[in-house]
């Protein structure tokens, strides 16, 4: 079977820094995959290097076959693969429907961009797309008035009105009050497997890893040491001691 996503060889230093030393994975059709890694091990130089945002010096990427290595991110978008960002990027000025008419209206020419909230349409998709995350009740509301989780939704949101079949999100639930995490991931996770939509996540939290992840690719110094079910992988005492361990330490160091 032909992966959704295959990257081959992946090479990019920034001076001395090798933030992808080689990296080869396949992103199978359907599945949620987590990235995990310590701080700086290029999970988010992959994302970027997928995504368009920035250029491998080697390697390859194939998007269902067909190779995207040096396209723009606009064309990488339009061919399918949406991104989210570690910080949400919201008009935060808008309302949160406002918001995702945008996103709506984006998928279409540069002249439906610009009079998206005069089109009916893009309105009615963007308030059936908000109801299906939960956020009906928020939408007239504007986007700096959102707590960090339906922030967080709403950025995604707006990335799936782009009718991806690959989402990557960098770190979807990072600053999202413990209180209310397993909420958001078990909303996004619903309507990312209802939309048939693959998902690749870098992850810190290791809850949300393993009830959430199909597969988990452990990312160190710019190489995927460790590839698996969450089961086997949350288990690896290499992974424990270099990944999980930093976590355990940063959570004590910052209780201390
Ligand atoms: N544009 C850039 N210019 C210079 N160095 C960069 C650039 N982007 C990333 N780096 C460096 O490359 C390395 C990998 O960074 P990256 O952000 O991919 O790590 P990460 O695994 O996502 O880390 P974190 O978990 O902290 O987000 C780091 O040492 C980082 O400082």
């Amino acid at each position: 079977m032909t992966a959704l996503l295959a990257a081959r060889g992946l090479r990019l230093a920034f001076g001395g820094v090798k933030a992808a030393d080689g990296v080869d994975l396949d992103v199978r059709a359907g599945e949620h995959l987590a990235i995990i890694g310590p701080n700086g091990a290029g999970k988010t130089t992959f994302i970027n290097m997928v995504t368009g945002y920035l250029k491998p010096q080697a390697g390859e990427i194939a998007f269902e076959g067909r190779p995207i290595l040096g396209l723009s991110p606009r064309r990488i978008v339009r061919l399918g693969i949406a991104r989210s960002f570690q910080l949400p990027q919201l008009f935060t000025e808008h309302t949160v429907l406002q918001n995702a008419a945008l996103a709506v209206a984006s998928r279409g020419t540069f002249w439906s961009a610009i009079r998206p909230l005069l089109d009916g349409a893009h309105v009615a998709e963007a308030s059936e797309l908000l109801g299906r995350f939960g956020l009906s009740d928020l939408a007239g509301r504007r986007a700096d008035a959102l707590n960090e989780g339906a922030r967080k939704l709403a950025d995604i949101a707006m990335a799936l009105a782009l009718k991806p079949r690959l989402l990557l999100m960098d770190e979807p639930t990072s600053g999202v009050a413990a209180s209310e995490k397993m909420a958001i991931v078990e909303t996004l996770v619903r309507v990312l497997r209802e939309a048939g939509v693959t998902a690749v996540f870098v992850e810190h939290d290791m809850d949300v890893v393993a009830r959430f992840a199909d597969r988990v690719a452990v990312w160190n110094q710019g190489r995927i040491s460790a590839l698996g079910p969450p089961a086997t992988i949350l288990e690896d005492p290499a992974v424990q001691r270099d990944v999980i361990g930093i976590r355990v330490r940063e959570g004590a160091d910052a209780a201390a």
